[in-house]
């Protein structure tokens, strides 16, 4: 299959070498929109598009997507609610793949965390703290977001960002962001209870987790029909 990728960047550059090593995968072309290139400008099939770029493509995206009636990985973070309805219009027409995290890792953590939060919810205080590199632009993470709405799925708690101020603990949920160095992600979620702590804990040692993840959800649309998908489906085969 022909996979473009939007977005030029660090993923895009870490996901171009991870196509060229897959057998029965080529790249169609990189496209970067900061440069005024456009999807519609690569010639040939397309087989699926891969989006790890800025939510500002999100458009161009969709229109190209659509037109040619060919799936999107989507892997940017940072969406608006608006994008986000955007993307589940999308998914009508074609199939689309949308995920804060490409990792097994955290595809596990998350339903780990389903499991376990509503047996220690009562009596454990929870906590969360995503670590990245310097360059990234949005905060809290994509995925820092994800898992607090597994931690969070009833709407019980508060969610506190970047605590600060003299008020006592409330049924909250506190969210942290570090910035720094070249931390490709670590997300940490912590429950703390009466002298015990449980913690799960990710940590991406590389960028190749997530174009790995990303190419095994290019290779899942060619047999999905339109719908929105997540790396669930694409991994456990939820769908
Ligand atoms: N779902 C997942 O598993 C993962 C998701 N991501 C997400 O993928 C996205 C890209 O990550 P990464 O490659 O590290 O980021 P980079 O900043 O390295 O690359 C982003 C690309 O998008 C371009 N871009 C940035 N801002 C704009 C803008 N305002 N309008 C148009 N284009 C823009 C950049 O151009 P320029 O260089 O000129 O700024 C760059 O080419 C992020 O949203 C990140 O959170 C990342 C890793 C894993
Ligand atoms: O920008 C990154 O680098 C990452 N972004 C994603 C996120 O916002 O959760 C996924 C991963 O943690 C790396």
């Amino acid at each position: 299959m022909n996979v473009a990728i939007l977005g030029a960047g660090a993923m895009g550059k870490v996901l171009s070498g991870t196509i060229e090593e897959q057998q029965d995968m080529s790249l169609a072309g990189i496209i970067e929109p900061r440069n005024g290139e456009k999807l519609h400008d690569i010639e040939g099939q397309v087989d699926a598009v891969i989006d790890f770029s800025n939510p500002n493509n999100l458009e161009m995206l969709m229109d190209y997507c659509i037109a040619k009636s060919c799936p999107a990985v989507i892997a940017t973070t940072g969406f608006t609610l608006e994008q986000q309805q955007m993307i589940v219009d999308m998914a009508q027409q074609v199939p689309v793949v949308f995920a804060a995290n490409f990792s097994l890792g955290i595809t596990v953590m998350k339903r780990v965390l389903e499991e376990i939060t509503p047996i220690l919810e009562d009596t454990f205080d929870i906590e969360v703290i995503e670590k990245h590199h310097n360059k990234k632009l949005d905060s809290p993470s994509g995925t820092a977001k994800m898992l607090v709405g597994a931690l969070n799925g009833q709407g019980t708690y508060e969610e506190v960002h970047g605590r600060e101020g003299n008020r006592k603990r409330g049924k909250e949920i506190g969210i942290h962001a570090v910035r720094g160095g070249t931390i490709a992600g670590e997300h940490d979620v912590i429950f703390a209870g009466d002298d015990e702590i449980l913690e799960i804990k990710h940590t991406a040692g590389s960028k190749k987790i997530f174009a790995a993840g990303a190419v095994k959800a290019a290779a899942f649309t060619q047999t999905a029909g339109p719908g929105l998908y997540n790396m669930e489906d694409v991994l456990f085969g939820d769908k």
